[in-house]
Formats: C-alpha cells, structure tokens, sequence
C-alpha cells in the first residue's frame, strides 16, 4: 500500500494525472403629487391646454384587430391579440434639452441548461419558481448608453443597429429579413419624446408613449437606491465615501437633478413626491455661457479647462474688497468669493483678455455654489438631512461634487449631507424603463443584481459610447486601436486635493492631469445584469453588517501590491488561456486583448479606486475572470484540471484504505491535514505556480502533507474533534448537514475534501458539496464534481451510497435510472450544489438560489481554500457552527493577516454565533 499520509515511499510518481384595455389617462402631473388614491384622482384631471399623454404604468396590449381564437361559444375562449408584440418593448429613453439618456435590456443568452442534477436537487430541496412571477425582463441585463441631444440621429442610428426598435425579442437572435414591429411603443420621458415623437415615428416606426419627467426622476432614484448596492456616495475634499442606504430609512429626501436646468424634489415614498423648487442657473447655463465665453466645442473640453483655471483672475473675492483680510466676523475668509465674475467690473479688459481656463472655473463655482445653497435652503424648508444630486452636469466630475458638497456642508453647519449617485444621469431613462411595469424590475432586490465593467464599449471610439460591442472581432480590433491611445485612457482623472480654508472659501483645484477620461469611461456606470435565482445566504449570522473582503483597498499600500501581484500572473495566464483554445492565431489575439483589457481595468481602478464602486480584493480577482469570460475563454485551465483530477483520483483508493486503518482521533486530524495539504494547488498563486515547475503533483503533495505539524498557524482543531467526537466518553450527535465549499480541482477535492466528506457522511451527515457554478483559476465546477464523485465512488462503497442517495450518480450508473433511491433512510446523500459565482472568491450575499435552500438544514458549513475562507468570509460569522480551513499561499498576507509565514494554515472553528 501506498504511504500517502505520512510515509513518502510511494514510487508512483507518473500518476495521471404574459384583456384588454390600453389606458391613456391624459394628464399632466403638475406640482404635488401624492400616492394616495385620493390624491392620484385629483392629479389625474387633465390640466387645461395640456394635450400631455401619460399612460399608466400597466402593461400596454395593443387589442387591435384582436379575434377570438376558435369557437366563440365556449367560455373563456383564446383572443388573439395579432399585433402584439410578443414582448413589450425593452428600451426607454429620456431625451432632455443636452443630452439623450437610453437604457436597454438584452436577454441572456441560451437557456440554462437543467442537468439531472439540478432536477434531483429540485425535488429534494422543493425549489419552484412558483414564489416568482415570470416576467420576460428576468435573466437579461440592463445597459446605459448617452448621446447629444443636438445629435439626435447618431441616437436613432445606434438604435437601428443594435435593433431596439424591433419589440422584445432578442435583438441578436432577430431575424436579419424580419421587419421592425409596426405596434412598437417606447417608453420616453423627458421635453424630447413629444419634440421628437414624429422623428422616432418616422425613422424607426416606433411610437413614444410619454411618461412624465418628475415620476420617472424618482422612481429611477428610489429604484437605485434601493437595488444597487454602492450607488450613493459622498465627495468631500477629493474623497469618494460609499453610503450605505438603509431600505428602510430612505424617506425624505431631496433629490436634485442638475441637467439643462435643475429640479428640487421632496420624495417621500414611492410615487409619493413633490417638486417644491427648481432654478433655471444649471447645467445648460455653465454649458452655454461657457461655450460662449470661451469658444469650446465640447462640454468635456470646457471641464477640463476648469481644471487648469484660476477664478481669482475673474472673480471678485472677499480679500479684494477687504483689503487681503478675512471677514472673520461673519465667518468669510479673504479667498471666498464675494462676487462670482466681480473682478472684470474694475479692469479694462475684453473677454479674450482672460483665459479660458479661469472663466470656465469661475462659472462652475459659481453654478456649483449656487445649487448647492438652493438645495440646502430646500432642504431647510422641509427639514431634509439628506440631499442626492443627478443630473449629467455633474459627469463624475471630482471638483464639480467638492463644490457641491462643500456648500451644502457650509450653509448647513454640517446638518445636511450632499450625496451622489454612479448613475447620475440616468434616473429619468431608468423610470422611464420601470414604467414597464411588465418587467417586474421594482420587485428585484439588491441581491439579484450584479453589475459589471465590460471592456470595449466605454472606450469606443467616436462619439457613442455604450454597452459591450456586439461582436468580439469588433471589441479585439477596438482593442488593438486601443493600443496606440492607452496612454489617453489611462490618464488620472484629476482629483481635488483637501485645500479648503475652513472659513468658508475654497482653493483653486490643483490639476493633475489634463484630459478627462473619455466620456462614457467616465461614468463609473457598468452593465446591470438582472439575477433573480441570486439569495441571500441564509446561515449569514447578519447579512445587514457582513462584509465579504478581508482586504480593503481603500489602503494604497495594500492596493499597489495586489496590483502587481495580478500583473505578475498576467503572462501566465494568458498562456494557459490561449491553451485552453488550441493556441490558435484567433487565441491569441483573444488572449493579447484580454491581457489589455484587463491591464487598463487595473490601471483604471490604480487611479480611482472607487470607480467601480468599493473595491476589495475579490472584485479584483472576479474582475479577472469576467475579464477571461468576456474575451470568450470560457475555461483557461482545463486540461490542467482533468490532469490533475486524473492523478489524484488516482491514489485515492490507497488514501482512504491508509485512512481506516488510523484510529478515529488520528483520522480525523489526518483529514484536516490532508485538506490543508491539498490546498497547495492554486494555479492562482504566484509561488505555488513555481512550484509546479519544480515537481510532480504527488511530490508537492508528499512534501506539503510533511509540513503539515501543528500547531497550525491558526489552529481549532481541538475545539472541532471535541464537537464531533466528543470528549469524557461523551458522544455529540452528528451534524445534520454539512455544507462544503470546495475549492481547486485535483488533490484539493480528491484527496482534501472528498475524503473529509466521507468521514462526515459515514457518521450520519448529509454533506453537500459547494462549488462553483462558473470556471475561475483551477476552481472545480459544480457541474464538473458529480464526474469526480463517481470515479472516487468506485472504490469506495461509502461514497457510492451516498452519492446514489443524493442522486449523483443517475449519469454515471446505469443502473439507477431514476430518483427511487433519494431519501433512503439509512444512507446520508451526498449532493452538489452550484454557489452561483465564478470567482476564486464568494460573497454570501448573492449566492445560487439552490444553495440557499439546501442551507436551510445545515448545522455545519466547511470553508475551503484562500479565497473563500481567507480573501472572503474569514471574519464572515454564521448562525450554525462554521470550520474555514485554508493554507495561506502569499507571504504578504500569512504576515500582514496572521503574523505568520507563506504556507501557514488555518483550520478556525467558529461554533454558531447566536
Ligand atoms: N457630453 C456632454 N454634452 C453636453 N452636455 C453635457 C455632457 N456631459 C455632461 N453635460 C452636462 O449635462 C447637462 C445635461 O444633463 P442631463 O441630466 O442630461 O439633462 P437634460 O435631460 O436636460 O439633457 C448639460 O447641460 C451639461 O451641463
Ligand atoms: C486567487 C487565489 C485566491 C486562489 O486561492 P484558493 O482559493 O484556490 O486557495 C489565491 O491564489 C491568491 O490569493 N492569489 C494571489 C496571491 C499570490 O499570487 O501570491
Ligand atoms: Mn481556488
């Protein structure tokens, strides 16, 4: 027999390794508006002169030509709705005085495929979708693209191209000789969708069924308040700080949106708002003066000129009038502005005397300035604390929101907080959107929805910016353009260094950095991908303070080390990568492109960290596999895992036999040993790629299980075999049910975890093991672990029953055809489960709904391997007794998080916290 555990005798080294009414209502929301029912009728008189459509927000069925289907005799029979489109509409536009606003939906494509796994795991876990109303925006993403207003047909043309305009169905899979659906109405909102209502008719056969502005505003903002989790934020002195909303404690609020010119809402609830002011000074005015002043020809470029301005050469500041003195009296300091543009009174001066940088930050201060103090004296008005600020005039822009802030901070004393919002322009598009009250969007919560940073499309050429290029050929060769401008793209965006007065002034932005990132990269706004199977994992102790990242970037240190250690693995990657494709020319453009993509996200994200929103160390490494994914590598180390898979299952049979032959106490720490040991093939460490280079897989594991003497870096296991053995002649009952995360493919599940499942199982635990639903480094797949429990379950009659009791082997074995052996009273099951990501790492707030219910009865959930109980989830506490066991395969972090040394190992036993 083989001495896998403890004797490194063994020779074997070559191991192989959805009747009927349209509703036009004709109203014009006029002033207050209240969600009472009694308020809604008053609201709904027509106001006079106002020819205003606004529909309900009900579906919409077109019930022309409809005929009833059969005999008209029977009851209830089918009415055919002939120019219906099978779907309502999936795009909504705002079309304000500058700017376009689109939101669209795609499907996702294909099906997800229902293996017979999932099937028995429904049957036994009683999952339904029956809780769910089935509306046809489920599984689809929602995309935010802008256009100039003045460009109309740029916006008409990327319609057409993407074929928005052709009803519900999935613009890709639209037939190239269909024709566009005659009946296709689209949601719009804003002065535009009655101005240009003949154009969209015209040029796109589509109707535009008006929504009002201010309904469409809140609704947006409630939406995203609600349902995205880093959405509002706060900018003070350069500092970008994310706002976690409380649900429950949104309401009031004033919510402000600075377009051509500005709104001041009270929200109460939603629906239930009132536009209590509004000032015609906003984003058109700094827009339109500043063209004219300064004979830009873009927005972008009168921005950026601010950054390199100086407003005392035009303004008049309280200094000038006091002789360089403070007024400290009244709280003003010298370098406050008195009198915005005040100095060009008293010079002889023309408007080309001055430069153009110093009139473009006088008139955003100035703008800035006043809005803010606007918004604080409504605010004061209605007693509301907090304030968010839409509206593309703020374009992200760092000293645009420090103004802002800063005035409503000094008119307030600091009683009332200025907050942003990443999708500031797009509340009205986004309402407009919800009004579809089809698409169910109101009903997702903050869990269903992931959002993601594709390449290509924010940095697309030209003037329309928007969602991923459709065609990959399109995206690398973009990417190879990309090469030559990556210099442009990655340059800083300029940040507010802290440089107030205190007394009421505010310095001159120091500029670093002259170009602004090209305009939609600029919007720190990514693909919303729309979840609804996504849960919150119910063992969570308490979901409302977990936090999934161990490493917080916000420290720069700690942000420029992970930096390079990911730009390290790049080369390696993208050669296992292109691999994984046959190495083929079309590989390796896909792979060159990749390895840039993904380079510009790190040099994005080194710049501005919270571009993306928090950032912590598993977004970075999620983004990675995104990254993989989105240059279609669907599994860069494939062969690498079926090598390992096959070596490993290997030498299982003479582990197990060496395994039983040890007394309990010895086994049990022999397993823990053995997962710990395991652990060591991590395809996404740095050194343990190394080591890789240096033996076989069986050698590294013989010499990682000879290290393996405790005491552990961290060690519990005392505390773990007391609870499962017990102690004094003691014996606990067994867990009930074990949730095990799995990790990597090979050793780490063959002769790590499997083994540590089987012990579970032979003492009457259902064990379910968790894996990955998506491909991420050498992680093992759900759909890849029943082929593994089979192989193991040959030679072995333990996992063989069980795994027959969890329904696993249906495919494997012949001779079980049906579920008949699920729930067998005397076998424990072993089952899989997918976790619902594809990352090295796991956030248990967005986990598969299959995981979520097979959690359920869990006492016992085992974490396993760096990213999902170190990176993830180490400080993570659970209502039900949790074991995390990891070896720490980084020198950094075995020092920084546990005064330790690379290859240390963690086994924390943490018994259930309430
Ligand atoms: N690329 C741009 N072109 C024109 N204006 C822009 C651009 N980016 C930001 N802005 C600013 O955004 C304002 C328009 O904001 P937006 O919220 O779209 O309002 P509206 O619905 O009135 O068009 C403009 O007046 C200008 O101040
Ligand atoms: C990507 C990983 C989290 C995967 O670790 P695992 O969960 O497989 O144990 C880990 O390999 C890691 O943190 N790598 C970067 C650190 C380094 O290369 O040292
Ligand atoms: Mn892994």
């Amino acid at each position: 027999m083989a001495g896998l555990v403890g004797n490194p005798v063994l020779g074997n080294d070559d191991l192989k390794g959805e009747v009927v009414v349209a509703i036009n209502e004709g109203r014009k929301f006029e002033g207050t508006r209240s969600g009472t029912e009694e308020g809604r009728e008053k609201d709904m008189a027509p106001a006079a002169g106002s020819p205003i459509h606004r529909s309900g927000s009900r579906p919409q069925l077109d019930v022309s030509g409809a005929a009833i289907q059969g005999n008209s005799e029977e009851r209830d029979p089918t009415i055919l709705l002939p120019n219906q489109s099978d779907d309502i509409s999936h795009l909504a536009l705002d079309i304000g005085g500058s700017l376009i606003k689109l939101v669209y939906f795609s499907r996702h494509e294909g099906k997800p495929i229902e293996d017979k796994r999932k099937l028995s795991l429904k049957q036994r876990f009683g999952i339904t979708n029956g809780n769910r109303r089935s509306y046809p925006i489920l599984g689809g993403r929602l995309h935010f693209v802008k256009f100039e207003t003045s460009k109309v047909n740029e916006c008409l043309d990327f319609i057409k191209s993407k074929q928005l305009h052709c009803g519900g169905m999935n613009p890709r899979r639209w037939p190239s000789h269909s024709l566009p659906n005659e009946n296709v109405v689209v949601k719009a909102t804003g002065g535009g969708a009655y101005k240009f209502a003949d154009l969209f008719k015209e040029r796109l056969g589509v109707s535009l069924d008006k929504e009002d502005e201010m309904d469409c505003l809140v609704a947006g903002a409630n939406f995203l308040l609600k349902a995205i989790r880093h959405e509002a934020f706060t900018h003070m002195e350069g500092q970008k700080e994310f706002v976690q909303i409380d649900q429950n404690d949104l309401f009031p609020y004033l919510l402000v949106n600075i377009g051509s010119g500005v709104s001041m809402i009270k929200v109460d609830g939603d629906g239930k708002f009132q536009r209590v002011s509004g000032t015609n000074v906003g984003g058109g005015t700094y827009w339109g003066l500043g063209k004219l002043l300064t004979k830009c020809n873009s927005f972008d470029e009168l921005l950026e000129l601010s950054q390199r301005g100086d407003n005392r050469t035009i303004d008049m500041l309280v200094g000038d009038i006091y002789g360089g003195m403070d007024y400290s009296k009244i709280g003003l300091s010298a370098s406050t502005i008195a009198s915005s543009f005040g100095k060009t009174i008293s010079e002889d001066k023309e408007v080309e005397d001055y430069k153009p940088e110093d009139i473009s930050l006088s008139l955003l201060r100035m703008i800035s300035y006043n809005i803010g103090q606007i918004s604080y004296l409504n605010a004061l008005r209605f007693g509301l604390k907090r304030i968010f600020f839409g509206g593309f005039f703020i374009r992200g822009h760092a000293y645009t929101m420090d103004t802002i802030s800063f005035a409503v901070h000094f008119w307030s004393k600091g009683n009332a907080k200025a907050m942003f919002l990443r999708h500031e322009g797009f509340l009205g598009a986004l309402g407009a959107f919800m009004s579809y009250e089809k698409h169910g969007l109101d009903d997702l919560m903050v869990h269903q929805l992931v959002e993601r940073f594709p390449m290509g499309a924010p940095y697309v050429g030209g003037k329309i910016h928007g969602p991923p290029l459709g065609d990959l050929n399109e995206k690398i060769s973009w990417m190879e353009k990309f090469v030559q401008k990556g210099t442009e793209i990655t340059a800083p965006v300029p940040m507010t260094p802290p440089g107030t007065t205190g007394l009421g002034g505010f310095e001159v932005p120091l500029s670093r950095g002259d170009t602004l990132r090209p305009d939609a990269s600029n919007l720190n706004v990514g693909v919303l991908h729309l979840v609804p199977t996504l849960d919150v994992f119910p063992l969570l102790a308490d979901p409302k303070i977990y936090e999934p990242n161990t490493i917080d970037l916000s420290d720069h240190g700690e942000l420029e080390y992970w930096f390079s250690v990911l730009s390290e693995h790049l080369p390696d990657l993208v050669d296992k990568a292109v691999a994984s494709e046959g190495g083929t020319d079309d590989a390796k453009r896909r792979g060159d492109a990749f390895a840039r993509a993904f380079s510009a996200h790190l040099a994005r994200l080194m710049e501005e960290p919270a571009a993306y929103g928090k950032l912590g160390l598993a977004n970075l490494l999620e983004l990675r596999e995104e990254c993989l994914r989105e240059f279609q590598f669907t599994d860069a180390y494939r062969s690498i895992k079926q090598r390992e898979n096959e070596a490993s299952l290997a030498v299982l049979a003479d582990l197990l036999m060496e395994l039983d032959s040890m007394p309990e106490e010895a086994r049990l720490c022999s397993l823990i040993e053995g997962v710990l040991a395991a652990n060591i093939f991590d395809w996404g460490s740095r050194a343990c790629v190394d080591l890789y280079h240096k033996g076989t897989i069986i050698e590294i594991y013989r010499m990682s299980r000879k290290k393996m003497q405790r005491p552990w870096r961290v060690d519990d296991f005392d505390m773990f075999k007391e609870r499962m053995l017990g102690s004094d002649g003691r014996k606990p009952p067994p867990y009930r049910r074990a949730l095990l995360f799995v990790d990597n493919s090979g050793a780490d599940i063959v002769l790590g975890m499997l083994p540590l499942a089987r012990e579970l199982l032979r003492r009457g635990t259902e064990v379910v093991l968790v894996a990955n639903s998506l491909p991420a480094l050498n992680d093992v797949t759900a759909m890849e672990v029943p082929d593994i429990v089979a192989e193991a379950a040959k030679n072995c009659d333990i996992l063989r029953r069980a795994a027959e009791a969890g329904g696993l082997l249906v495919d494997a074995m012949i001779n079980i055809q049906d579920g008949s052996k699920l729930d067998s009273p005397s076998v424990p099951a072993l089952m899989v489960v997918e976790n619902g990501c594809g990352s090295p790492c796991i956030d248990l707030r967005q986990v598969s709904s299959e995981l979520a219910a097979a959690a359920k009865d869990a006492d016992l959930i085992i974490l396993e391997g760096m990213g999902r109980a170190i990176h993830t989830n180490f400080n993570a506490r659970f209502k039900c007794d949790a074991l995390k066991l990891a070896m720490v395969k980084n020198q950094r972090l075995a020092e920084n998080l546990l005064k330790g040394n690379i290859y240390d190992c963690v086994c924390r036993f943490e018994p259930s916290s309430i």
